[in-house]
């Protein structure tokens, strides 16, 4: 007898060993990062969907709040191969569900041959294969959580570094990660975090020098109001995007996003830049991609699959990446795409 079942679509069931107790459903995604699980577990970008990683022990150096990139876990499940005291202790007291003790290699190449799935999940002394079952069968495709915006963004203005020197950059919060607004404070911007429904008057009542899309869970198409934003803004101030950022600038400017198989996550994509032909490494977290660049310019690739990385338009100074330049966790190649985008302020 198991403590906790994992259902997975199609409905197969693999037992586990529960480490924080309840019933949970989400989509099952895997990342192959290494490090960075406290920074993983606290992206809202992860917002109904359950993680697991491929990397077989979680936890190894505590659980540091100092490296959190939200207020809160994410994810709405956790699935790993072994996961140390502290990280399930953190978990139980988020209320997030947690099993170990299954084979997370045969988990994530199943998820790497089919794709992405809905999984259900139930773990505690009394639960059954049928509980997990039942949340699996009230699991939602991502792209029908039609208003995900609102269970992740700040309910009113916020305004960070409000004396700053430098430029003023409204950034429409979508799920944005901590880490997003520290590395364009310590570049000296004054940054106003908007809701993700701010309208384009909430934006003129900031008179912003950049207009920034952050990051942020499920289908970029949910978030048609950053996109009208866009639209109106396009041209008449610079604009930069981060991961949804990019997709929703590109939905708004004429292109278009598709679910992809499996998504990237993980710390080490690799990343060409068509200009310069350099390669650089990146921190990846999306199950979406831009289909169609509509006005803008694949400027980057993902060198594993060719699939859009940074789009540009010199014209209407516009930069997006797909990766998370702000690197936490991850490699620091990227950290200058904030120096280009508070660059394009200054024109
Ligand atoms: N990290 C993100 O912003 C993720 C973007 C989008 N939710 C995706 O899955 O593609």
């Amino acid at each position: 007898m198991s403590d906790a079942y994992v259902a997975i679509e199609g409905g197969r069931v693999i037992e586990a060993r529960a480490r924080a107790p309840g019933t949970t459903r989400g989509e099952l995604v895997f990342t192959t990062a290494y490090t960075g699980y406290e920074e993983s577990l606290t992206d809202p970008s992860y917002e109904e969907q359950i993680l697991t990683f491929s990397y077989p022990l979680i936890g190894n150096y505590g659980v540091r709040e100092e490296r959190f990139e939200s207020d809160r876990v994410h994810p709405r499940g956790v699935v790993a191969r072994e996961l140390t005291d502290d990280v399930a202790e953190w978990l139980e007291s988020e209320d997030v569900p947690a099993v170990d003790h299954l084979d997370t290699r045969e988990l994530v190449t199943g998820i790497r041959d089919e794709g992405a799935m809905k999984c259900g999940i139930a773990a505690g002394p009394d639960v059954t294969e049928q509980d997990a079952l039942d949340q699996l069968d009230q699991c939602k495709h991502m792209s029908d959580h039609t208003d995900i915006g609102s269970q992740v963004s700040v309910g009113e203005t916020t305004v960070y570094n409000e004396d700053g020197d430098g430029a003023d950059v409204a950034l429409v919060d979508c799920g944005a990660k901590g880490s997003i607004v520290d590395s364009l404070v310590e570049r000296d911007a004054t940054v106003h975090v908007l809701p993700y429904n701010a309208t384009a008057d909430d934006v003129a009542a900031v008179d912003p020098d950049l207009l920034f899309i952050s990051n942020g869970p499920g289908d970029p198409q949910n978030f048609e109001q950053a996109a009208e934003v866009v639209d109106e803004y396009a041209g008449e101030t610079p604009l930069a995007g981060i991961c949804l950022g990019q997709q929703v600038i590109a939905n708004a400017l004429g292109g278009s996003t598709e679910k992809m198989e499996f998504g990237h996550r993980g710390v080490n994509q690799p990343v060409r830049d068509l200009r310069t032909d350099q390669v650089v490494m990146t921190t990846q977290n999306h199950g979406y991609t831009v289909a169609e660049p509509g006005d803008l310019e694949v400027t980057q690739i993902n060198v594993n699959d060719d699939t859009p990385e940074g789009l540009e338009n010199d014209d209407l100074d516009i930069i997006t990446r797909q990766y998370h330049p702000e690197a936490h966790p991850g490699p620091h190649d990227s950290l200058g795409f904030f120096d280009d985008v508070l660059a394009m302020t200054e024109n």
